[in-house]
C-alpha cells in the first residue's frame, strides 16, 4: 500500500492558497487534509469546497494551525512573513515539511526560520516555478562570464496587489547575478533610484519594480554594455506554475533530514 502525505494550506482563501488547494485535490499524490485562515476571516468553519464556490470535500477551514499540522506530513505555506515564522515553529512541532514560498522576509526573518529547520525540512524559495529556477542558473553562468563593462539590472512585474518589492524571484536573480560575479548583493545592489542619482555604479546590481493590474509575474536580467544587452526573461502567465512547484516540493521533502533547502535542491538544479 502506498502512503499519500497529507498536506495543509495556510493563507486557504489567498490567490496562491486557492491555487494550492486546487492543485492538492487534483493531485492523486497527495491528500488535502487541512486549511487554515487568520482568526475572524469568514471562511474559517467553512468546508473548504463550499468557500471556495463548490461542493463540500469535508474539510473544513480552521484557525488552529497546531492541530492541522498534527495531522499533515507537509504544509505549503504562501501567506506573509509574521505568519510563516508561526507556522515554522509549528510545523517543527509536528515534524512536518515546510514549504515556504513567502516572499517579503527581512534577513532576520530568515535567519529566524534556523531553529525549526533542526527539527524538520524546510523548503523555501522565493519562486517555485521550474522556469525561474533554471533562468538563476543561467543568469549565474552569464554574470560569471561576463565583466563589469556588462552593467546588471533586474526588473520585475507584478499585480497590483502585490505588497513586497523587489519580488523574492527579482532577489533571487540578482543574488545569483551577484553569485557568478563573484560579488556579495548586499555590497552592490541599488534599489529605488529616485531624484539625483548620480551616474551609475560601476558594478551595480539595479531592481526595478513595476505594478500594474493583474500581472503574474515577470522578470528581466539585463546584461547592458556599449553597443549590444542580453536579455533573460521569465513570463508567468498562470499562477498554477507555482502550486505544481510547492506540491513537487512537500513530497520532495518526506523522509529528508531536517535542514534548509530551496527549490534548485527539489529540481535537482544545484551545481553541488
Ligand atoms: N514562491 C513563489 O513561487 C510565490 C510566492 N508568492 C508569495 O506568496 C505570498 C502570498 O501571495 P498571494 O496568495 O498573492 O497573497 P494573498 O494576499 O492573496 O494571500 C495571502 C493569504 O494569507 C492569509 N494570511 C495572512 N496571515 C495569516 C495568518 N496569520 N494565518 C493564516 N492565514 C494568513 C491571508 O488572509 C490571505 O488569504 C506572497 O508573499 C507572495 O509574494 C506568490 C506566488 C508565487
Ligand atoms: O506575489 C506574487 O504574485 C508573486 N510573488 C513571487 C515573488 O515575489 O517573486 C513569485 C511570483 O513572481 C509571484
Amino acid at each position: 500500500m502506498t502512503h499519500t502525505p497529507g498536506i495543509v494550506i495556510t493563507g486557504a482563501s489567498g490567490r496562491m492558497g486557492q491555487m494550492l488547494i486546487k492543485t492538492v485535490l487534483d493531485s492523486d499524490k497527495a491528500q488535502l487534509v487541512g486549511a487554515i485562515e487568520r482568526t475572524g476571516h469568514e471562511w474559517v468553519g467553512q468546508d473548504v469546497g463550499v468557500a471556495m464556490g463548490g461542493a463540500p470535500i469535508g474539510v473544513l477551514v480552521s484557525d488552529d494551525p497546531l492541530e492541522a499540522f498534527a495531522k499533515a506530513q507537509a504544509v505549503i505555506d504562501f501567506t506573509a512573513p509574521k505568519a510563516t515564522l508561526e507556522f515554522a515553529a509549528l510545523a517543527a512541532q509536528a515534524r512536518c515539511v515546510h514549504v515556504i514560498g513567502t516572499t517579503g522576509m527581512s534577513d532576520d526573518e530568515i535567519a529566524a526560520l534556523e531553529p525549526a529547520s533542526r527539527h524538520a525540512a524546510i523548503v523555501r524559495a522565493g519562486n517555485m516555478s521550474l522556469g525561474v529556477n533554471l533562468l538563476v542558473q543561467l543568469t549565474k553562468k552569464v554574470a560569471a562570464a561576463l565583466d563589469e563593462d556588462f552593467d546588471i539590472e533586474v526588473i520585475e512585474a507584478h499585480h497590483h496587489h502585490k505588497v513586497d518589492a523587489p519580488s523574492g524571484t527579482a532577489l533571487m536573480l540578482g543574488e545569483a547575478a551577484a553569485e557568478g560575479r563573484g560579488v556579495d548583493l548586499n555590497d552592490v545592489s541599488d534599489r529605488g533610484r529616485d531624484g539625483i542619482t548620480g551616474a551609475r555604479k560601476c558594478g551595480d546590481i539595479g531592481f526595478t519594480a513595476i505594478r500594474g493590474g493583474d500581472i503574474v509575474g515577470e522578470h528581466d536580467v539585463l546584461f547592458a554594455a556599449a553597443g549590444e544587452r542580453i536579455v533573460l526573461r521569465h513570463m508567468a502567465t498562470d499562477r498554477a506554475i507555482f502550486a505544481r512547484g510547492a506540491l513537487k516540493a512537500a513530497l520532495w521533502g518526506q523522509g529528508k533530514a531536517p535542514g534548509a533547502y530551496d527549490m534548485l535542491d527539489v529540481l535537482g538544479l544545484s551545481e553541488g
